[in-house]
């Protein structure tokens, strides 16, 4: 399992996890996999991020493609991961087996094994309960947005674990 070093904001130490893949999925788009196992508490990913500031997004980023990628950010700002971190897809709560939590000091995502995974499963993460699309899980049951849980975008969930 890789760690972290919470110490430095200047030196960031990514994890080196060489079983990822992107893969992609008829309905679902491009997701992330894992060859190999994943234990539980394992951090998997850090995702560097785009910092917009809140005109900015409003004004520009919210009218593009960038909308259904970004997370929430302090102050009313918007983030784009990069790396793997836009590439993750979406399971209703309870189903993710991947968690996130913004370190917005260092302007981080990192993700983390929320259970044991096994290998060739796809890693999720949930992205809070309004989504702006027809949803496709595992098990092939579906959810659209209703009026009632009107679509909401960005990523809008924190996981409460602490690294
Ligand atoms: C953050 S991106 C994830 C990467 C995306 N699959 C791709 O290929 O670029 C979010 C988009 O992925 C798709 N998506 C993610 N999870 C999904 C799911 N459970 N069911 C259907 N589409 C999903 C939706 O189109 C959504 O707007």
């Amino acid at each position: 399992m890789a760690a972290v070093d919470d110490g430095d904001k200047e030196v960031v130490h990514l994890p080196e996890l060489g079983c990822l893949e992107l893969r992609s999925h008829p309905l679902r788009g491009r997701g992330v996999f894992t060859r190999n196992p994943i234990s539980k508490g394992t951090l998997v990913h850090i995702s560097p991020v785009l910092v917009f500031g809140r005109e900015e997004y409003r004004d520009y980023g919210k009218h593009t493609c960038l909308d259904h990628y970004t997370y929430c950010w302090r102050g009313g700002q918007y983030a784009l991961a990069l790396g793997l971190g836009s590439m993750f897809n979406h399971e209703p709560s309870g189903s993710e087996n991947v968690g996130f939590v913004r370190d917005m000091d260092r302007a981080l995502i990192k993700y983390v094994a929320l259970r044991d995974i096994t290998a060739g499963e796809e890693l999720c993460i949930c992205y809070g309960p309004n989504v702006w699309f027809e949803v496709v899980t595992d098990n092939s049951s579906s959810k659209s947005a209703t009026a009632e849980s009107p679509p909401e975008t960005p990523l809008d969930f924190l996981h409460s674990f602490q690294l």
